[in-house]
């Protein structure tokens, strides 16, 4: 029997792409939900359901790409019923995440910034450069660049840069401090923060530059996806990858073997 894979968000750029994949690895669409009061077409011959309770009852595993309004809520609905989630999208707030860590001590949940092994593979390395690179020499400056319609800034991606880099020198990205947006009279950058700028524009799919500033050398990391449907072959992997499993909050990283 294959398995049952639910979509919420199926009339979106990434719910579209995982209808086409989650076929496309032998699963069955269990349907699809579209945001509440939405007019927007599924893809043809999915079924939509009314709502996410409905797509949990419906599905033996759940994948949200949507909003991060819809967060929380997902996630409670994997806690009461114990299926899994895969859950991709990014904007999450701090009580967001907390919620979806709630949520994942009674299903599993697997929680990514972004579902592409390249870019795994980057936050692994970034940890490893950012431990060799002292603070206090290298600023650490992150890039992303996406498409004109992205809501969210600075990308999730980015965010798990961050966090990595300050992961690989002992601290965290709050401790480490964010340095978003400058403009005007900001002062003289701070010793030990992250910086991030977030560029928009396009149909870029997704750009992300990791850069380690130092006096007298420059060290860059980039990742570039060239087609979005690589986040989706990721997230139907790891849904198909999840099924089974004992509640807890998984990564891209436990999916691919490299936790
Ligand atoms: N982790 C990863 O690897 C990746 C993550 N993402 C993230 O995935 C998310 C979606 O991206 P993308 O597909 O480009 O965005 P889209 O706006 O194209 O798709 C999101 C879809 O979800 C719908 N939606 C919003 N709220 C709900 C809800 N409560 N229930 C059901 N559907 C809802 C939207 O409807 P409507 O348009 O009517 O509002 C829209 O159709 C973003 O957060 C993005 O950052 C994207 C790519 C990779
Ligand atoms: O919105 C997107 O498109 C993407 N969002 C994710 C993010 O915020 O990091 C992943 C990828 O960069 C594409």
């Amino acid at each position: 029997m294959s398995v049952r894979i639910g979509i919420a968000g199926i009339a979106g750029r990434m719910g579209r792409l995982l209808a086409e994949e989650a076929v496309a690895a032998g699963a069955t669409l269990a349907g699809g939900t579209l945001r509440p009061g939405s007019a927007a077409a599924p893809p043809p011959g999915v079924p939509v359901l009314p709502d996410a309770a409905a797509l949990f009852a419906a599905s033996e595993v759940v994948i949200d790409f949507t909003h991060a309004s819809a967060a929380a809520a997902h996630a409670a609905l994997a806690a009461r019923t114990g299926r899994p989630l895969v859950l991709g999208t990014s904007g999450l707030s701090p009580v967001d995440e907390a919620a979806v860590a709630e949520a994942a001590r009674r299903a599993p949940i697997c929680y990514a910034a972004n579902f592409a092994p390249g870019v795994n593979l980057v936050l692994a390395i970034a940890e490893r450069m950012a431990a060799a690179l002292p603070a206090e020499q290298y600023d650490a400056e992150i890039v992303e660049m996406h498409h004109r319609q992205k809501v969210d800034a600075p990308s999730g991606t980015a965010i798990a840069l961050g966090r990595a880099v300050a992961r690989g020198r002992g601290t965290t990205l709050e401790a480490a401090g964010r340095e978003s947006g400058r403009d005007g009279h900001t002062g003289a950058r701070k010793t030990g923060a992250i910086g991030f700028a977030a560029l928009r524009g396009g149909q870029v799919v997704g750009e992300h530059t990791l850069l380690f500033a130092g006096a007298s050398e420059h060290i860059a990391l980039t990742h570039r996806s060239f087609d979005r449907r690589v986040y989706a072959t990721g997230a139907v992997r790891a849904a198909l990858w999840l099924v089974g499993r004992p509640p807890g909050l998984y990564g891209m990283k436990d999916v691919l073997g490299m936790g």
